[in-house]
């Protein structure tokens, strides 16, 4: 069972949200505090999302508010570099400046992120940067959970799921939850149904679930958020649970889980921009639900045991390489 997207539109898929800077601990099995040098990257989860994408074979497109600065010069070259249409990224006149995430990498199952985003440039996308010209050229328009963090980037991101609905273009919403960014989670809980309720496709942790349902996180169960948002839009609900592998419903009632593979992993983070990224591409490519959890899946397993998040984005071949080889087994 498979996804219908439109066909006649010229980019698979356009993402919305945040472009910024990965700062990845160079140092292994260390505390952030020990650790002296970090190699930059490209980051931002619907950053990654969209690069990973490219890097599949999709055309992709990216809406977004970066510095004017050496930072911003480098995430719009980078990702113009990755065959992704850079033209809607808009470049902040006020000052404000890239996010940043270091990360630490104290063991391969000990890992964590430390973000800085006072000001951060994404957050500043004013509505009136969001054109529905752009928009409706789109399949699928991908929306990341922490644009709705603050204002203007909520409205820009609240405007955009509109053009998106308006214009017969798939909403995917990947909750993508950063405590940083949030004042509170009764607020994040507000905005997080409100985007859910009116998207296509909900991508998030169980752990993500809980904070769009107001819950204690660990207290939610997936059969209750399926209830819930099937009661609204949504035709598809992908839950994940780590290594325990993920889940996914369809509102017609099936259920499919996709299981983690194993991998040689150096870092945790980075797992779920590359499932999200491969998911995407195999539903959009019209592949069946299952396999575009295998897809899912696999170019996590191949992220995890690389150093970046989205530098290390897989190639269909490697994916496919990594799903024939577990099958054999
Ligand atoms: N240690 C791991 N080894 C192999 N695959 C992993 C590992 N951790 C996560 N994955 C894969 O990545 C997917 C997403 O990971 P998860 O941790 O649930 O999301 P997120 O990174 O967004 O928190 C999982 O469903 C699983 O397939
Ligand atoms: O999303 C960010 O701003 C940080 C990412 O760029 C970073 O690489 C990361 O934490 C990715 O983790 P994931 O959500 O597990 O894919």
């Amino acid at each position: 069972m498979g996804f219908k997207f439109n066909n006649d539109r010229i980019y698979d898929i356009i993402a919305i949200g945040r472009a910024c800077i990965d700062l990845n601990a160079a140092e292994y099995n260390r505390p952030m505090e020990e650790t002296m040098t970090f190699s930059k990257y490209v980051g931002g989860s619907p950053a990654n999302i969209a690069i990973g994408c490219s890097k599949l074979g999709l055309k992709v497109g990216f809406i977004g508010k970066i510095p004017d600065d050496q930072h911003g010069n480098f995430i719009k070259k980078y990702m113009a570099d990755a065959g992704i249409n850079t033209s809607n990224m808009v470049i902040d006149k006020e000052g404000h400046k890239a996010g940043l995430t270091f990360t630490e990498i104290k063991s391969p199952e000990e890992c964590s992120i430390l973000m800085y985003r006072e000001k951060a440039a994404d957050l500043y996308l004013n509505p009136s940067e969001v054109h529905e010209e752009y928009i409706k050229q789109a399949k699928v328009l991908l929306v990341s959970g922490t644009a709705l963090a603050q204002s203007p980037s909520r409205e820009a991101a609240i405007k955009a799921v509109g053009l998106a609905r308006k214009n017969d273009v798939k909403v995917i919403f990947e909750l993508d939850y950063r405590p940083y960014t949030w004042k509170s989670k009764e607020e994040t809980a507000v905005y997080y149904s409100l985007i859910a309720e009116q998207a296509d496709i909900v991508i998030g942790t169980r752990d993500e679930y809980d904070t769009m349902e107001n819950l204690e996180e660990g207290m939610g169960e997936n059969q209750k958020s399926v209830n819930f948002l099937f009661k609204h839009r949504p035709g598809l609900l992908v839950i994940k649970h780590g290594v325990e592998g993920s889940y996914a419903y369809t509102r017609a009632g099936d259920v499919f889980r996709g299981h983690a593979y194993k991998s040689r992993v150096l870092k945790t983070f980075g797992a779920g921009d590359s499932y999200a990224s491969a998911l995407l591409y195999a539903l959009i490519r019209g592949k069946d639900i299952e396999t575009a959890l295998k897809f899912g899946s696999a170019s996590a397993a191949i992220v995890v045991s690389k150093h970046s998040s989205s530098e290390a984005m897989p190639t269909v071949d490697e994916i496919e390489q990594l799903i024939s080889e577990n099958e054999k087994k």
